[in-house]
């Protein structure tokens, strides 16, 4: 479950410091929301928040009863492999790495022991319809199996919390669709909250319940 209140984030700059004033809300598992707001009203800032990239300083973020800033660097590394699967715009997979690997990577972080990592990551990406491709690099897969990595790496974990920031941003009509029915039987399966970040109509017409920033884009 996501919680956060009173959150409040200053990008300092000398001339011009960006100041985002976050409305508080709640997500509970299962939930499924998408977060549209105008560009840079601070979508991308909140998933840092959510995700424990960045702490809260003032106000809180509470992700299934733990709030985030009471955790050190190493601890809310832990956590976020636990709990929270993060899908970037750009996927952020390792490029030398195979997809299988990229994927048991994400099961070492969360301190899986090294015997279960091959079964649970090959079981993920099979989720995903790559389990013919375990062993190609990133480059040698197309844009769209790349992200089926990323979201493979992100359930692996089975994690509460499911973050997807502009999923269908490099994707044709047809392939968005199919990449927002994964995203959300996915969610449904795992009991976990999701929140897909967009500017993209169609995402909304497969998840109405909306979280606005600013106004809309
Ligand atoms: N590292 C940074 N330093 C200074 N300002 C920043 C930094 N990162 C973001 N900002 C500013 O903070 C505001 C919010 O940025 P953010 O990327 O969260 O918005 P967004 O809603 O995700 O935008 P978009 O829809 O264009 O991706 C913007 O005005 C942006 O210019």
């Amino acid at each position: 479950m996501i919680e956060v209140r009173n959150l409040i984030h200053t990008y300092p700059s000398c001339s011009d410091p960006v100041t985002l004033q976050y409305p508080s809300f709640t997500v509970h598992r299962g939930d499924q929301r998408v977060l549209m707001g105008s560009s840079g009203s601070g979508k991308t800032t909140l998933l840092h928040y959510l995700s424990g990239l960045l702490v809260a300083a003032p106000g809180q973020v509470k992700i299934s009863g733990t709030d985030l800033a009471g955790l050190n660097e190493a601890q809310r590394d832990g956590f976020r492999a636990r709990h929270l699967g993060y899908i970037f715009q750009d996927f952020h997979l390792m490029q030398g790495y195979t997809a299988l690997e990229n994927v048991m990577l994400a099961l070492g972080l969360a301190g899986v022991s090294p015997r279960e990592r091959k079964q649970r990551a090959t079981e993920a990406l099979s989720r995903v319809d790559l389990g013919h491709r375990l062993h190609h690099l990133p480059v040698q897969l197309s844009t769209g199996e790349r992200q089926r990595v990323a979201i493979a790496r992100a359930i692996v974990n089975r994690p509460e919390v499911l973050l997807a920031d502009e999923p269908t941003a490099h994707l044709d009509e047809a392939r968005s669709h199919q990449v927002m029915d994964l995203l959300k039987s996915t969610a449904q399966d795992l009991n976990a909250a999701l929140i897909v970040v967009t500017h993209d109509p169609l995402v909304k017409k497969h998840i109405p319940d909306l979280l606005t920033l600013g106004a809309l884009a």
